[in-house]
């Protein structure tokens, strides 16, 4: 079954379009889990009990695993999020030349969907959009302060830049398979991207801890038959300290997936 139906599925069995961001920064896991054999572990299983009924996905962010005891953690995390039934968008921002990028799609076996970075073109991310039933998100207009750098930039044809990247990944679209990202900071260009590409679904970053729009991401972010994901990481994760962190975790989850539902 094609990603995006199985997350239509997701999203209609929670009533929630939180991508809930597994950012197990190791620096900020309570000091009660830093001691257990694996603490992102420890700290991601608890998440995932707190959050799950709200989760239209969990998206780890690989930066933080990128260690022996990261992978571990993020193996044991991803078959812990789907025996619960949520699936998981690695967020892994990757692409390189032919035989690499072949590599770095090998991800793509253990994981619902994934993040792209454009940048090299097309062949750079084949491996990823031929695989027909994982999703592929391109970062398209990002959420950070320096997305204007080069997103914005203005072609010959007066487009900017990331107006011709939504336009490719819409070709590049014959699988049903591709998505885009587009920052919640970003909500006049979140607007017109969705009037240029109605078709994409859009992974919506940057609410909560980056003070992105939510109406805003809803409103442009969700397809018209209301498939999209908003995400937020370090709002829900780390809405508590200590012992009982899961608590406020779940809290958190829960009033976004409610303020995300006023505006769908
Ligand atoms: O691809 C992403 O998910 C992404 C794109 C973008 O434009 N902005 C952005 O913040 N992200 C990711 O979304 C998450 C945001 O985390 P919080 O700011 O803690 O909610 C991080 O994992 C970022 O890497």
């Amino acid at each position: 079954m094609n990603f995006f139906d199985r997350l239509a599925d997701r999203i209609a069995t929670v009533d929630s379009v939180v991508s809930v961001g597994l950012d197990a920064d190791p620096s900020r896991i309570p000091d009660h889990l830093q001691e257990k054999d694996l603490p992102q572990w420890a700290f991601n299983r608890r998440i995932i009990d707190a959050t799950h009924e709200h989760a239209a996905v969990y998206k780890p962010n690989a930066a933080f695993y990128e260690s022996e005891e990261g992978w571990r953690s993020l193996r044991e995390t991803i078959a812990y999020a789907e025996g619960k039934g949520v699936p998981i968008l690695l967020d892994a921002k990757r692409a390189d030349i032919g035989n690499t990028t072949r590599q770095y799609a090998k991800l793509l076996d253990d994981v619902d969907a994934i993040t792209v970075n454009p940048y090299m073109g097309r062949d750079s991310l084949e491996p990823f959009l031929s695989r027909e039933d994982k999703g592929v998100f391109v970062l398209c207009r990002t959420s950070n302060p320096g997305a204007s750098d080069l997103q914005d930039l203005e072609l010959d044809t007066g487009e900017p830049l990331y107006e011709r990247v939504a336009a490719l990944a819409d070709l590049w679209n014959r699988n049903d398979n591709v998505g885009i990202v587009v920052g919640a900071t970003a909500p006049e260009e979140l607007e017109s991207l969705r009037e240029q590409v109605p078709e994409l679904p859009f992974l919506v970053p940057g609410v909560g801890a980056q003070g992105g729009d939510a109406e805003a991401a809803v409103e442009f972010g969700l397809r018209a038959d209301g498939v999209g994901l908003v995400n937020s990481s370090r709002g829900i994760i780390f809405a508590g300290e200590g012992e009982g962190f899961e608590k406020a975790a779940g809290r958190a989850a829960r009033r976004m997936k409610r303020r995300l539902n006023e505006f769908r």
